[in-house]
């Protein structure tokens, strides 16, 4: 179990975020919603560790983690943008996170990616779906998501759905994203950020009530 508490965080004397918990566990998809420049992005690179922030309790499994949790190895993040160098050929992407040719074919079945392909000769879409795969079947047990449903299309949001189910069983993974039906849909918990805190969803009606979505449109 990952648990995060006491999150805050300032940029310059702006404070984005006030004290904010969250929990995953294995076996399920945390979901975390909220609006444009709330801090979700900044949540999750404060828990990766790539970004400091003012207080931060982080446990794993009951430990406190005091080093940064990337530097423990059992964490992978994918960020906003895409990050995989250009330079970089699919098949060495493979072996840097540990994933099967084989489970990459199966699962790029309709494409014919080239392993010798470099990430950097591949459309805007075809990267990032490579780096959402990777980053979501790679054997480490926490993986952090943000935005892994943009920039792709339904049918591979779909597949991308499917494979989340899969590798939850055995992996904590927190996701982010503006499609929120998505979000809702995969997700097993969901948090919103709101006014810097995070309040745990227990029914879609709240996201109107904290007018997240506007009435009606669940
Ligand atoms: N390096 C920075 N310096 C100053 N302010 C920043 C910095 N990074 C982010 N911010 C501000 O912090 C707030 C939260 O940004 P963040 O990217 O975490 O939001 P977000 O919820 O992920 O937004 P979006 O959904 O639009 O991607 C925003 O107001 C943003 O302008």
């Amino acid at each position: 179990m990952l648990e995060v508490d006491n999150i805050e965080k300032y940029y310059g004397s702006v404070q984005i975020l006030y004290g904010v918990y969250l929990k995953a566990e294995e076996g399920e998809i945390t979901g975390i919603l909220g609006s444009n420049g709330c801090g979700k992005s900044t949540l999750l690179k404060i828990i990766f560790g790539s970004l400091k922030s003012k207080y931060k309790l982080i446990k794993v499994d009951g430990t406190v983690i005091r080093q940064k949790l990337y530097a423990t190895g059992i964490v992978k993040y994918l960020p906003q943008h895409n990050f995989i160098p250009e330079f970089l050929s699919i098949r060495k992407a493979l072996q840097l996170y540990d994933v099967s040719e084989t489970d990459f074919h199966d699962f790029f079945v309709e494409e014919n990616f080239n392993l010798s392909q470099k990430f950097g000769n591949l459309s805007g879409g075809q990267r990032r779906i490579a780096e959402v795969f990777l980053t979501l079947k790679t054997p480490s047990r926490i993986i952090l998501l943000d935005e892994p449903f943009s920039h792709i299309s339904p049918v591979q949001v779909e597949a991308i759905k499917q494979l989340m189910q899969v590798e939850k069983q055995h992996k904590m993974i927190v996701i982010t994203d503006h499609l929120y039906r998505e979000i809702t849909e995969v997700s097993d918990v969901i948090y919103l950020i709101k006014n810097g805190s995070s309040k745990r969803i227990e029914k879609l009606t709240e996201l109107e009530d904290y007018k997240y979505i506007s009435v009606g449109s669940l």
